[in-house]
């Protein structure tokens, strides 16, 4: 079933996800959700944080015909070349906004599957971009905390300005 995501500044999108103890099927369920939402936005990418459960879970699917998901289960990233990658960004929880972030454009992620299998793959370009963004939610952090406090207070007032909009008219 679509999960609702929420939206900054939810605090707690700030909230530290935990390890995930055991893949079963209620995880596998979870997946299977968060897969749905993030089709659904549409999106690219969508971490477990987003839809306020807090285990270390993420969803990517850059294919053009979204058929092509990828799940990564307590996710650790390694870099294997510290060239910078500055590439326009947007976030399912920061809706309507994109802006420039820099990240490694080479990293080596390391994860369990759905079955609970450990793998690992080499990633560059946007895939390099999605995985640490998602792992960045996972920890917290959204990609407005890459920007100056004053866009990044821009768009927690329009953003605050939007749900009190909506909260009025539900
Ligand atoms: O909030 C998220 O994690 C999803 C986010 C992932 C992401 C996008 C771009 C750069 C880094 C990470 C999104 O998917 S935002 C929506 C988006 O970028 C997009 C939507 C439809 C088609 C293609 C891209
Ligand atoms: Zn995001």
């Amino acid at each position: 079933s679509k999960l609702t995501i929420l939206e900054f500044p939810d605090a707690r999108l700030r909230t530290e996800a935990k390890p995930v103890t055991n893949v079963d099927d209620e995880i596998r369920t979870i997946i299977d959700d968060m897969l749905e939402t993030m089709y659904e936005a549409p999106g690219i990418g969508l971490a477990a944080t987003q839809v306020n459960i807090h285990q270390q879970i993420v969803v990517i699917d850059i294919s053009e015909d979204k058929n092509e998901p990828l799940v990564f289960i307590n996710p650790k990233v390694t870099v294997l070349n510290g060239d910078p990658e500055t590439m326009q960004e947007g976030c399912l929880s920061v809706p309507g906004f994109y802006e420039d972030v820099t990240r490694i454009a080479h990293v080596k992620i390391e994860a369990v599957d759905r079955q609970g299998k450990a793998f690992e793959m080499e990633a560059t370009g946007l895939l390099a971009v999605c995985i640490q963004h998602e792992l960045d939610h996972l920890n917290g952090k959204l990609f407005v905390d890459y920007l100056s406090p004053l866009k990044r207070n821009r768009i927690k007032s329009k953003l605050e300005k939007e749900h009190k909009r909506q909260a009025k008219r539900a």
